[in-house]
């Protein structure tokens, strides 16, 4: 199949348990949430993302048309006099509208580790190493277990005790980013400490100014 990749890049994982960790990013374009239009964002189910994810025309982005060479391009990236520890995210846009087992195997062939960053709406397929799953009000949940959970709050209607009580080795919360973002980081922050079973994911990423 033909993959369509927003950007590639490398850089430090932001956000999570990972936060910190060198990490190739590969950004798939397009998402099932919304268009990524920002006339259709109000009446998007998920309406609050931060990512241009549209089309091919990022850093490293472009179509490829078979795994091996999308794999080759991702672990290009890596630095060559430090062939271990490879790790790559694969986030988007939604990655598991094409995230598929030739990738996956084509990934592992060069040594890599794979993480992905999904919104929990479609079914992940065998051999992801690490899953964060970041579920969207208004959307059906489909994915309840993985690595981590990271709750982008607020929003309307959540239920957090249904999140704590799925199988994940990871609780986080994450300041919705936005005009109220200074108010939403208070809010995780009290959260946490009255629901101790959660953490706080910061994305240090925008607060170090790398990609
Ligand atoms: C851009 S999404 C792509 C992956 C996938 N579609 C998803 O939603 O998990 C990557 C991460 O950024 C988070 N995110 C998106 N917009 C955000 C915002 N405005 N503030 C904080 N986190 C945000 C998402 O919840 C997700 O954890
Ligand atoms: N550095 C960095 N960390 C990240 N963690 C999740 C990201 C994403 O957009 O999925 C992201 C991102 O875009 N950059
Ligand atoms: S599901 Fe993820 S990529 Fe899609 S619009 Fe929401 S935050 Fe953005
Ligand atoms: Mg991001």
């Amino acid at each position: 199949m033909t993959y369509s990749v927003k950007e590639i890049f490398y850089t430090l994982q932001g956000e999570g348990n990972h936060a910190g960790r060198p990490a190739v990013f590969c950004r798939f374009s397009g998402c099932n949430l919304w268009t990524g239009r920002e006339e259709d964002r109000s009446s998007a189910v998920c309406q609050f993302c931060d990512t241009d994810f549209v089309g091919t025309d990022g850093e490293g982005g472009g179509k490829f048309k078979q795994a091996q060479e999308l794999a080759a391009t991702i672990n290009a990236l890596w630095p060559q006099s430090y062939p271990a520890s490879k790790y790559v995210v694969f986030t988007g846009g939604e990655p598991l509208l094409q995230l598929d087992a030739a990738l996956i195997g084509a990934m592992h062939a060069v040594g890599f580790e794979i993480a992905i960053e999904t919104n929990g709406t479609l079914p992940v397929p065998e051999g992801v190493d690490w899953v964060c799953v970041s579920p969207k009000m208004g959307s059906q949940l489909v994915v309840h277990k993985g690595n981590e959970i990271k709750v982008v709050i607020p929003q309307f209607g959540q239920d957090m005790a249904a999140y704590a009580n799925l199988d994940f080795e990871h609780y986080f919360v994450q300041a919705m980013d936005g005009p109220l973002r200074d108010d939403n980081l208070r809010r995780a922050i009290d959260f946490c400490k009255q629901h101790p079973q959660w953490k706080l994911s910061l994305q240090t990423h925008k607060l170090l100014q790398i990609p």
